[in-house]
């Protein structure tokens, strides 16, 4: 039989800072980052039927179905064998965690705890560059220019999801989803809780 995958998951509610910190490890020791988020935007962007369908939950700050998420990421996992993954965004719900369970070893699972307030405000402060994906923070990352991609020129826009009202959607559904997740990777290999209101602090 196969050798299970091998992965490293960051675990934490929208705006934790899992995109952050997932951008600063692969760089720093050269793991493959997997981003779930990024990974539904190819398919918006290509107008695939994932891509619709992931549209419209997103917007309404929903969570796309178990079964297009699952099948979207374990076959990017599967594709490439012999990487060390870098999880951000899956799994998360307790279905994920299993189907994930099945095909990978997780070596570590970092989870990361952030006061709702905090993440409220940075949800409120992201903007992105649309077709690069380049993330900017009003407080933590700023522009040169508000509202200005640095290195495109093109303007930046807050998402639908980070609005208010999809922005308190998802936090409260991470907070009813998250705990067997967590519990699951906690039983499945180290697992280390980084909590605070910043970033370079953890
Ligand atoms: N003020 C502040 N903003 C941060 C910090 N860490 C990350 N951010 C910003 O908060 C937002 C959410 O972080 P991100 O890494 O995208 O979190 P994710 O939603 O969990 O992937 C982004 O705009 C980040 O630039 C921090 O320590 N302080
Ligand atoms: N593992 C997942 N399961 C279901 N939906 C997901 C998953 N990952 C991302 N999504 C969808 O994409 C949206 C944005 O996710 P993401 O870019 O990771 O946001 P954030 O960085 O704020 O946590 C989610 O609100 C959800 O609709």
């Amino acid at each position: 039989m196969a050798s299970k995958l091998s992965c490293t998951d960051i675990l934490g509610p929208p705006g934790s800072g899992k995109g952050t910190v997932c951008q600063r490890s692969a760089q720093n020791f050269g793991l493959q980052h997997l981003y779930s988020g990024h990974s539904l935007q190819e398919n918006i962007k290509a107008n695939t039927e994932v891509g619709d369908m992931a549209k419209q939950y997103r917007e309404k700050g929903l969570l796309v179905p178990d079964h297009v998420i699952t099948h979207l990421m374990l076959s990017k996992l599967e594709n490439r064998h012999s990487q060390h993954w870098l999880l951000d965004g899956f799994p998360r719900t307790l279905g994920q965690a299993e189907a994930l369970d099945k095909i990978c070893d997780l070596d570590l699972a970092i989870i990361l705890n952030i006061p709702s307030e905090t993440l409220k405000d940075r949800l409120g402060r992201r903007w992105i560059h649309p077709s690069s994906r380049r993330e900017y923070n009003l407080d933590f990352s700023p522009p040169h220019v508000h509202g200005i991609d640095d290195i495109a020129g093109e303007p930046s826009v807050q998402q639908e999801d980070d609005k208010p009202e999809a922005a308190a959607a998802r936090l409260r559904q991470y907070r009813d989803m998250a705990k067997p997740v967590t519990e699951l990777c906690k039983s499945r290999g180290a697992c280390y809780q980084c909590s605070g209101t910043e970033t370079n602090n953890m």
